[in-house]
């Protein structure tokens, strides 16, 4: 009935959007088409073949393709009232816990209360106020990454963490951080499980009564796992930062503001409380892992191209000196510092299929119908790298934007308009996520070189752009040198460090 109603309401009969014919098989549609990993490509190549706005049939449930970021803005942003829903996502949401993540609710009262909460506490000013806790948290890195360079991997994901977990509860991680180890873990397990189509029990939500010893429901034990840790990722930081308010210690903090700013998401206390236990999971959930992806992305970017690297020494050795490291401060002054941010965000996106929308109610675009309950996918790795936009599109090559035209005179649209999503969903934590990248790219290579390890022939080795596959995407672990520049750096990181002890 559900799918005679779409059609009564279709008057015109109007064609849905092009896409691969459905299997012949009944009720399986595409998804004998579907790619099981690394959908943005074959994702990329149906947008050369169909255009724009696809459509594909999963199993009677329509799922739109974007490939474009015109058609992106004129549906999501131009038309968010009713492009804003979450799509189902019942391993995620039901039998994995993460339901109290905001990102993955439906457009419903509770969702825009917290969204309120977020942007509070991550506007463009709110933001600006965290950057003493990541300055002091990068330095301390830049100590590190001198003494144990090969440890790098480790370092930044530390670093991440700590970062995201000052800010959220007023927190200071520790070696080996229980904590962290909650989070990243039930991070991994929620990445994997969302990622579009990943689950048939996503399509087929009647799936999710079957009990766990049934063959072929391991999904249920991995459901298990994965709900045991997304309960811990909710209480356990949470009962820690409720303590220190309660003893009179807590320091400022996302959660701190929000407990002493009664009021701000509801006025019932009960439903408040609720709201910012989960709005402060959520930080940490969405917050660490991102920013590490993103940093790792231009790590990998500079074993790529060595005269960007050296082309932005020469920048900061000008503008900065070098008897300083670069703040905050000079980010005006650091046009092609700004750039390299932009292309880390182009290269390899984070979140290479953004997160899917749900449409409201039925839609007409291009002549084209799209019926309410269509889940929205915008391949945003394919809109980063399409040819007209951004030429040579697999180099990383930030002076594509260097004195580019405005995108509204053919020049290159800006990447964060395209990796942090869209419309009302847009991502709150996007100019927390940029400070962050800003000051990681500035301090970096402002002390180190990083190059490629020697392999047993003699040869640099270029690792390959090998990335993880899921909801969020971040390079595989890969080798490279960190070496300081120079003896002025040494010295210079060791005395920015004493500094900060003596604060
Ligand atoms: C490089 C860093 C990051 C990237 C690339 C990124 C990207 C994204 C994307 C693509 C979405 C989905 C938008 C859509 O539905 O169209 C999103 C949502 C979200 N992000 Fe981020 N993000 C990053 C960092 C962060 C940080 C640091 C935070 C927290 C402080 C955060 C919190 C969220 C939340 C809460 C949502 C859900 C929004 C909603 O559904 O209304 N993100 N992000």
């Amino acid at each position: 009935t559900k799918l005679l109603t779409r059609r009564t309401r279709n008057p015109h009969k109007l064609p849905y959007p092009p896409g691969p014919k459905p299997s012949a098989i009944p009720f399986v549609g595409n998804i004998p088409d579907m790619p099981t990993k690394d959908e943005w490509f074959k994702f990329t190549e149906w947008g050369k073949q169909y255009g724009p706005l696809m459509m594909l049939d999963i199993m009677g449930e329509k799922m739109c393709i974007i490939n474009s970021a015109k058609v992106a803005t004129e549906l999501l942003d131009q038309r968010s009232a009713i492009y804003s829903d979450r799509p189902g996502m019942v391993m995620v949401k039901e039998l994995m816990g993460w339901e109290f993540n905001m990102g993955f609710q439906t457009y419903n009262a509770e969702y825009k209360k917290s969204r309120k909460l977020f942007h509070a506490g991550f506007n463009v000013r709110a933001s600006d106020e965290y950057q003493p806790i990541q300055t002091r948290e990068l330095t301390h890195l830049l100590s590190k990454l001198l003494h144990s360079p090969e440890a790098f991997d480790e370092h930044l994901r530390a670093s991440t963490g700590a970062v995201i977990m000052m800010i959220a509860f007023g927190y200071t991680t520790v070696e080996n951080d229980e904590f962290v180890r909650i989070a990243e873990e039930a991070q991994l397990a929620m990445v994997s499980a969302a990622r579009p189509g990943a689950y048939l029990v996503d399509v087929l939500p009647f799936l999710k009564y079957i009990p766990e010893w049934f063959p072929g429901a391991n999904f249920k034990k991995v459901a298990r796992e994965g709900w045991e840790l997304a309960q811990d990722l909710q209480n356990k930081p949470f009962a820690w930062a409720q303590q220190q308010l309660d003893e009179g210690k807590a320091r400022p903090s996302f959660f701190k503001t929000l407990m002493e700013s009664k009021g701000l998401a509801s006025d019932d206390p009960e439903e408040e409380m609720r709201i910012i236990k989960k709005a402060s999971a959520v930080m940490y959930a969405t917050g660490a892992d991102t920013i590490l992806a993103s940093v790792l992305t231009f790590f990998l970017g500079m074993l790529y191209s060595p005269d960007v690297q050296k082309k932005a020494q020469e920048e900061l050795d000008r503008v900065v000196g070098t008897d300083r490291l670069p703040t905050f401060a000079d980010r005006e002054s650091l046009p092609y510092i700004n750039c390299i941010v932009k292309e880390t965000y182009r290269w390899e996106l984070v979140i290479p299929l953004g997160v899917p929308h749900r449409l409201m109610e039925n839609d007409v675009y291009d002549g084209y119908f799209i019926p309410e309950g269509t889940t929205m996918i915008v391949n945003q790795w394919g809109i980063s790298h399409d040819e007209d936009m951004y030429p040579d599109p697999q180099a990383f090559r930030p002076e594509r934007f260097m004195n580019a035209k405005d995108v509204k005179e053919g020049g290159p649209r800006e990447p964060n308009t395209i990796a942090f999503g869209w419309g009302r969903r847009i991502c709150p934590g996007r100019f927390l996520a940029e400070n962050e990248l800003f000051l990681h790219i500035a301090t970096t290579l402002a002390c180190f070189n990083i190059t490629p390890v020697t392999g047993a022939d003699g040869e640099p080795v270029i690792p390959p752009r090998d990335y993880t596959s899921g909801l969020a995407s971040r390079p595989k672990p890969f080798p490279c040198n960190i070496t300081p520049r120079n003896n002025g750096v040494v010295d210079l990181i060791k005395e920015s460090v004493a500094a900060l002890e003596e604060n």
